[in-house]
């Protein structure tokens, strides 16, 4: 089994997969929630009705693109944003636009979390960077609180992947969905509590390596 990667290292891959190979963010990012939704649609779940929680970040991008494509599979999907949108990355505001193109419903009701039978995750990714504090802290804990499971898109939000601890506040995953490799923090006690069922995506992300000349 290939070695479990940092944050560092995924956000190094990444970067060299964009800037060195030339493989677009977009693609990336189209190439993740494609592998979430397949995971989404073959996983233990009840699809009734389903919340995805986006953040600005490229994490939120994820999920914004996996909302529109449940969406466009004909299911009851809501999309919930938690992160302001003009702070969103280029990204996440195509994303945003695409989603807008196929009437992706949006909300602002937590009565849409509690009413959920699933809910995925797209709030934070690797880029999390400190204690999860203020309205994300209460999204996160309104879901811990409802019977729906979670499917956590790349990282469970709130949890360090480098350590698998909880900063501040973190989701519980039944199934996660993360991009390339496993990540270090997902091995360890905590890691692994929160990761639930864990996926690893191909998204054509991978270490520079002497295979694939770099230069
Ligand atoms: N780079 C790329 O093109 C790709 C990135 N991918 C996705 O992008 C994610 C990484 O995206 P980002 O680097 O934008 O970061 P995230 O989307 O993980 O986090 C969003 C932003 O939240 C802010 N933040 C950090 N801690 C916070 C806190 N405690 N409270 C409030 N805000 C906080 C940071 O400014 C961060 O940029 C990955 O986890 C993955 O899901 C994938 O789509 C693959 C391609
Ligand atoms: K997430």
């Amino acid at each position: 089994m290939t070695d479990a990667i940092t944050v560092a290292q995924a956000q190094e891959y990444d970067h060299y997969t964009m800037e060195e190979v030339g493989i677009p963010s977009l693609v990336l990012m189209e190439r993740a929630a494609l592998a979430c939704y397949r995971d989404i649609l073959t996983g233990p779940f009840d699809l009734s009705r389903i919340l995805v929680v986006a953040g600005s970040g490229n994490n939120g991008g994820d999920g914004v693109a996996v909302a529109r494509l449940l969406r466009i599979h004909g299911l009851n999907v809501r999309l919930m944003l938690v992160g302001q949108p003009d702070h969103a990355t280029e990204q996440t505001k195509q994303q945003l636009k695409i989603a807008a193109h196929y009437q992706t419903p949006m909300t602002t009701e937590t009565a849409d979390i509690e009413h959920a039978t699933l809910v995925v995750d797209g709030i934070f990714g690797v880029g999390l960077s400190r204690p999860v504090e203020g309205h994300y802290a209460t999204i996160i804990h309104q879901i811990n609180e409802v019977d729906a499971p979670v499917f956590a898109i790349d990282v469970p939000s709130g949890i360090n992947a480098d350590t698998g601890d909880v900063l501040g506040v973190a989701l519980t995953a039944r199934m996660t969905t993360t991009m390339g490799y496993r990540k270090i923090g997902f091995e360890t006690t905590s890691g692994r509590q929160h990761v639930g069922q864990l996926h690893v995506a191909d998204i054509g992300v991978y270490a520079p390596s002497p295979l694939i000349p770099s230069k």
